[in-house]
């Protein structure tokens, strides 16, 4: 038995979800997805904003066959600090399907992010929204990118869309590329030519680092319907925006499933109806591939791509 109380309201992942009536790719990736614990083997951080139930690799391996994906991306959660155990025991038993992206502070020895490297992660997030993390100094942000950058990672930017103004400098300035979680979380209620989202279009149109997550819908989305029981054109509000970034960006999006969902409050989806939601904003086969294949190896297995003249 764990130690840890949930978080009051907390809503656990959806178990028993759906067989996705879309079929993804052969090799398909899901790009960012978490574990959480199990708190009795891998004790949430005394840092956290807040206690998850508990998620283990397993369940996430579970859940990966289910819906027909082939590998992983897990991104460290915040609940687990700079505490990347959890993450890496992951990606070691995962036979090679799984990378990993890890939080670290400026402490970290080249020989832990060597070992971390060997074990299949191939990023650092750097996370700028407040109600998850504690400020850190933006000259120590900078030189963890440098250090990683050497190691050939990337650096995962998680934020909101008001304060992309002010991180703008920030991001701009990072020498790596530079993957943005949830399309830095627009307001969707605003409209997608609207001033706010015409920032975030301009920020990656102006910097061909600058990659974006389409993923989360079920945390964007203000009029739902919500994916579930058996809902087929979930979240028709974030659609314009996730489709408008795929279709002007095909080689720099990727999309994740963001199971086990922290933080959810007003309900939890069916992962099988969220798979269902990837064809309408990937409407062609040819965009489905890159999101899910193409993109995601060329950034976690590059080694095992093979570059066609
Ligand atoms: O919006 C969130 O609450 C959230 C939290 C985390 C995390 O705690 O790491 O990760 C995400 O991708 C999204």
């Amino acid at each position: 038995m764990s130690e840890f109380t949930k978080t009051p309201g907390w809503l656990d992942w959806y178990a028993g979800p759906s067989k996705p009536r879309f079929q993804v790719p052969a090799g398909a990736v899901d790009a960012h997805c978490h574990v959480f614990g199990p708190g009795a083997e891998f004790p949430y951080a005394p840092e956290r904003k807040y206690t998850p139930c508990d998620a283990s690799k397993h369940q996430l391996y579970a859940l990966r066959d289910h819906l027909g994906f082939a590998r992983n991306v897990v991104v460290q959660a915040t609940c687990h600090g700079a505490d990347n155990r959890a993450m890496v025991d992951a990606l070691v038993h995962s036979g090679g399907k799984a990378r990993g992206v890890a939080t670290v502070k400026r402490s970290v020895s080249d020989e832990e992010l060597q070992a971390m490297h060997d074990a299949g992660v191939r990023g650092v997030r750097f996370n700028f929204v407040k109600r998850l993390v504690d400020f850190t100094p933006k000259d120590e942000l900078m030189e963890i990118a440098a250090r990683i950058h050497q190691l050939g990672w990337h650096v995962v930017i998680y934020f909101e869309a008001v304060d992309l103004p002010e991180l703008w400098d920030f991001f701009t300035a990072l020498p790596t590329t530079v993957v943005v979680d949830h399309m830095g979380r627009p307001d969707v209620s605003k409209p997608v030519d609207g001033p706010e989202f015409e920032l975030f279009l301009k920020f990656m149109r102006q910097h061909p680092n600058v990659w974006s997550k389409v993923s989360c819908p079920e945390r964007l989305s203000v009029t739902g319907p919500k994916a579930l029981n058996g809902e087929q054109n979930a979240y028709t509000d974030v659609i314009p925006f996730a489709r408008r970034v795929v279709e002007e960006f095909p080689d720099r999006v990727l999309w994740g499933t963001d199971w086990p969902h922290p933080n959810l409050k007003d309900h939890m989806p069916d992962d099988g109806l969220l798979v269902d939601f990837i064809p309408h904003i990937a409407t062609t086969p040819e965009l489905q591939k890159k999101l899910l294949v193409d993109n995601p190896m060329r950034l976690y297995w590059p080694e095992e791509v093979t570059v066609e003249d």
